[in-house]
């Protein structure tokens, strides 16, 4: 159970269900993240490679005809799934949130693999910049991230539980400093400070 203190709907969808697709998203989307991790750890022959493409091309097709404008997708807004419901979003789950503190936990696989085992460091960077923009969006004016900085510290494990914590640092006018950490079992694995401006409402 998540314990939160703020307006759990964000500004930028007033009024939206943020349940739409039920548990069929949920399926979905899982399903979908079991697939590029299939995808990123296979060595297949060619005939079977051949024969999925085919089966992966055509339900690609089945969804393609349902596309919809960017303001009426289903990802991206379903705050109660992993990685807010977005297939790109690296799939954390939020524990606690007020609003100046928000902790989260993470668990990286096959997908976000870089090399030498660890997950790439592209991905701790995307991880960071949805964590601190979503915290930087709940309950506060609509805020784009300026700069983010990361420091990688030690090599980040897959298929291990992570933690994430993120910190409002301080407010300064319009601009909003945070801070997050990825930790394992109390080890500091990367940590990063962002700016976020705020801007007017779109
Ligand atoms: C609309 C919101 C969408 C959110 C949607 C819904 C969210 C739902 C959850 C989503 C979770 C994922 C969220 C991911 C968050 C992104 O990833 S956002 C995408 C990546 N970021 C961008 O594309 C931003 C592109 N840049 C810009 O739009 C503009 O440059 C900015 C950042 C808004 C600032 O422009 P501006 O408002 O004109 O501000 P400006 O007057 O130039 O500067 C204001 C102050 O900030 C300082 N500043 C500006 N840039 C910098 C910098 N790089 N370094 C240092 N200081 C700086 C200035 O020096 C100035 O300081 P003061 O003089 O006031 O002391």
């Amino acid at each position: 159970m998540v314990s939160i203190d703020i307006p759990p709907h964000p500004w930028w969808k007033p009024g939206l269900d943020l349940h739409r697709g039920g548990d069929s998203y949920a399926h979905l989307l899982s399903a979908t993240r079991g697939l590029l991790d299939a995808v990123a750890g296979v060595d297949a022959p060619e005939a079977v490679l051949a024969e999925v493409a085919g089966e992966v091309s055509r339900i690609a097709g089945r969804l393609n005809s349902y596309t919809t404008s960017d303001e009426s997708q289903i990802a991206g807004t379903r705050m109660d799934l992993p990685g807010r419901g977005h297939p790109l979003v690296v799939p954390y789950r939020t524990t606690s949130w007020t609003s100046v503190r928000m902790t989260a936990e993470v668990t990286f696989t096959r997908i976000h693999l870089g090399d030498g085992g660890a997950v790439h460091g592209g991905v701790t960077a995307l991880l960071f910049d949805e964590v601190l923009g979503r915290f930087a969006n709940h309950g506060r004016q609509p805020a784009r991230t300026a700069f983010l900085h990361v420091n990688y510290r030690r090599l980040v494990p897959l298929d291990v539980d992570l933690d994430i914590l993120t910190k409002v640092d301080r407010a300064e006018g319009r601009k909003l400093y945070i801070t997050a950490e990825l930790s394992h079992d109390g080890t500091v694995l990367a940590d990063a400070e962002g700016l976020f401006v705020a801007v007017s409402a779109q």
